[in-house]
């Protein structure tokens, strides 16, 4: 008995010891394998296989017979395939995601004691990962729904998940209401249609019943649902949480991420024609961005409520579907993340991994916010059926810091666990729970008494305050795209019920809105709105995110070439937009060589038909008389120049390009070069004569610049040209 104890104990330090504080791809390295010129093929079980290409048969005289079921190579090949899908996520199954960092850059101690909020010193190693939310694995990453943005931690003290999106607040209060959102969102039960939509009667059946998601239905309608990229999305843990400081106070606290790179968006037709040209366009985005070294950067901040103060404002901080207005709670940012390495295998880190809300660390704690607490429940218990009950031992969801427990058994386990005792307390005292001094998780000491009853506070009452908070709030050209998406998502409701009853309900929030729409998707006019309080908020316009400084930094930019087309122009731009690390990419007629007017050659990455403006932020055309007739009789390239257009894209052309783009555009408000005067206008860069030191390099991105190259990078770095679109002017083009 006695040789028992030093058993068990050795398994206690073997686990402590064998726990890494460094790297999490470290402690991904046990797990993972690279082909290497000496491996051959074999079964799992370790046999070398002859051949993968035949079945075991009878061979007969002159032909082969029959397969034989004896050949367990071949079983086995098929078996394994047959099984390799397991459940797609229940909601955001379409995702993809990266490894990074998390630095705190201010410690927060005067609020927590988690040492990944007071230690400067610390960098924590991050897998995060982005998603829509309706659509099954295999749908488009653009549509318009709401992006999943969720981060886990592998901190010393575990794990530690804040599972967000990027938009700040949710369509229901009370998670009992989850399946409800979900059923009405996904594609309709008879007939399994539409795919990845909010576009449907049922969606918008349900958002007319359930008031309380009106304010979450503006975010879905705005700009924020077609984001640009995920880099460029901020990111919200949604629901209330606490941190308890080393005194054991206790305050309540949102988690926001905001994008190095600012808040940018697609416009819609763009969205609605990548679903189809390129529908993995966000992960792609994503993968190219880590790949080539331009890491996505996104500044963490809290906005927090001391205990005290929980009742001070007019609205509960503890209903998810209101936001903490800046100019009340301003957002105090402490830390940066920045995501520098894709993935090596998609399903064993991007599809396995596993987030839980109930994931947090000592001094971070919940609150009683009635969507968190279901979410608690929800998320442990939807990893059990996809993934099994052994889910946290797999590699990328296992933490790096010691797991021990008598947790026991189940399918596919991995962990070999010595020692006699699977239980506590034990004779040998194996694995006893830790003091509040060794880092045990202690629950805060909130009182908490009442009637037992299905209630709500008061001020959750209130569903339409913050709905018209966010309208006022948004600029011009937001409030133009949040009644075009009504347009486009009410035109696709067939039944007059659900788009006359959504009208009204819009009337609740701005009756100009409620009117414009009901024209549009043939409602009944309200004539009587809710009086609107007039009152705007910071922060709620992504507009007021334009980035950390003006860059184009991994923008994609598309140079269109045909033979004949001017080499300097061509070259100066091509290092040009390198330099700056955006991402050129040669377009011509066909992927074969295209000869300059000097002679030279290049070889383009993609031709008119391959590729499409969508898939760029700006488009560049070099002059060269040969290149621009060419270009002026090809339908395809016209178009691009006019989708770019239309698309409130920059565009830049030099020399005989000027009359391509006159050509395409053919608008006379837009102003073109007609000298070696640099000309910019609703986003169109022109220079006709050409001055090699209109396209000298750009040092630094400024607003007044007036050479060529600086023109046309300061018009990328400004995302699109919104000035075009209040004019009216890409609506006049054909596109
Ligand atoms: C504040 C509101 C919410 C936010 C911000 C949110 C966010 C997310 C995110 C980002 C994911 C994807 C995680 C991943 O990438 O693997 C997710 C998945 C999921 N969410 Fe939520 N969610 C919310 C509300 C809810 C509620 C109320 C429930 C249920 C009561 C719920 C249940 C689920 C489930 C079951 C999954 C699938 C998880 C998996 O299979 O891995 N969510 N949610």
């Amino acid at each position: 008995m006695a040789g028992l104890v030093p058993e068990t104990m050795q398994k206690v330090t073997h686990a402590v010891l064998g726990a890494r504080e460094g790297d999490k791809l470290k402690d991904l390295a046990h797990n993972t394998k690279d082909i290497s010129d000496k491996d051959r093929l074999t079964t799992d079980y370790g046999v070398k296989q002859a051949t993968a290409d035949d079945w075991l048969k009878v061979a007969g005289p002159d032909k082969a017979g029959p397969l034989l079921l004896e050949d367990p190579f071949a079983r086995e090949r098929i078996m394994r395939f047959d099984h390799e899908r397991i459940p797609e996520r229940v909601v955001h199954a379409r995702g993809s995601g990266a490894f990074g960092k998390f630095k705190l850059f201010e410690s927060i101690e005067d609020l927590t004691f988690a040492p990944i909020l007071t230690d400067t010193s610390r960098e924590t190693p991050v897998f995060v990962r982005f998603s829509t939310v309706l659509g099954s694995r295999g749908s488009a990453d653009t549509v318009r729904d709401v992006r999943g943005f969720a981060v886990k931690f592998y901190t010393q003290e575990g794990n530690w998940d804040i599972v967000g999106n990027d938009i700040p607040v949710f369509f229901i209060q009370d998670a009992i209401k989850f399946p409800d959102v979900i059923h009405a969102g996904k594609p309709e039960p008879h007939n399994e249609v539409p795919q990845a939509q909010t576009a449907h009667n049922n969606f918008w059946d349900f958002q007319f019943n359930h008031t309380e998601a009106t304010h979450m239905f503006m975010w879905g309608m705005s700009d924020r649902a077609i984001p640009r990229s995920f880099r460029m999305m901020q990111g919200f843990g949604v629901n209330t949480f606490t941190l308890i400081n080393a005194k054991g106070e206790r305050h309540f606290v949102k988690f926001i991420w905001t994008p190095e790179l600012g808040v940018h968006s697609l416009v819609w037709d763009e969205a609605l024609k990548l679903a189809g040209q390129d529908p993995d366009f966000h992960r792609k985005d994503l993968w190219e961005a880590i790949a080539n070294g331009v890491y996505p950067k996104w500044k963490f901040g809290i906005q927090v409520v001391a205990e005290a103060d929980e009742h001070k404002f007019d609205f509960d901080i503890l209903d998810a579907t209101k936001v903490w207005p800046e100019d009340l709670i301003p957002t105090r940012y402490i830390g940066e993340l920045e995501l520098n390495r894709n993935p090596d295998e998609f399903f064993t880190q991007v599809e396995q991994i596993a987030f839980c809300t109930s994931h947090v660390v000592p001094g971070i704690g919940f609150s009683d916010d009635p969507l968190l607490q279901g979410r608690n429940f929800s998320y442990f218990d939807t990893q059990l059926s996809r993934l099994g009950i052994n889910f946290e031992e797999l590699p990328i969801n296992r933490p790096m810091c010691p797991v021990m427990n008598f947790n026991r058994d189940g399918a596919m386990r991995h962990t070999i666990t010595r020692g006699t005792v699977n239980y506590w307390p034990n004779r040998f005292d194996a694995c006893p729970p830790a003091s509040h001094a060794e880092g045990a998780y202690v629950e805060y000491a909130q009182k908490v008494a009442g009637m037992k009853a299905r209630i709500r506070n008061d001020k959750f009452k209130d569903h339409f305050s913050q709905a018209q908070l966010f309208w006022n709030s948004m600029s011009p050209v937001e409030r133009q795209h949040i009644v075009n998406a009504f347009s486009f998502e009410l035109d696709h409701c067939e039944d007059p019920v659900v788009y006359s009853r959504m009208v009204k309900r819009l009337a609740d929030i701005d009756l100009t809105l409620a009117q414009t729409v009901a024209e549009m998707v043939g409602g009944e006019a309200p004539t009587e709105g809710r009086p609107n309080h007039g009152r705007k908020a910071p922060a709620l316009s992504q507009l007021e995110f334009p980035g950390s400084k003006p860059t184009i930094a991994s923008r994609r930019v598309a140079i269109l070439i045909a033979d004949g087309y001017d080499p300097v122009a061509y070259n100066a731009a091509y290092a040009a937009l390198s330099s700056a690390l955006a991402v050129p990419l040669v377009i011509g007629p066909k992927r074969s060589k295209v000869t300059a007017s000097n002679g030279s050659t290049v070889q383009p990455h993609h031709h008119f038909e391959g590729f499409r403006s969508t898939m760029v932020d700006a488009i560049f055309i070099p002059g060269g008389a040969q290149s621009i007739a060419t270009l002026a009789k090809n339908g395809r390239a016209l178009h691009w120049v006019r989708e770019a257009f239309g698309h409130l894209k920059t565009i830049g052309a030099t020399g005989e390009a000027v009359e391509l783009v006159n050509k395409a555009i053919a608008l006379p408000s837009v102003g073109l070069s007609a000298s070696g005067e640099v000309c910019e206008s609703y986003g169109v860069v022109t220079i006709k004569e050409l001055r090699p030191e209109s396209l000298s390099e750009v040092v630094e991105i400024a607003k007044g610049a007036t050479g060529f190259m600086e023109k046309f990078f300061e018009g990328i770095a400004g995302h699109r040209c919104w000035e075009r679109e209040l004019a009216g002017l890409n609506a006049q083009v054909a596109y």
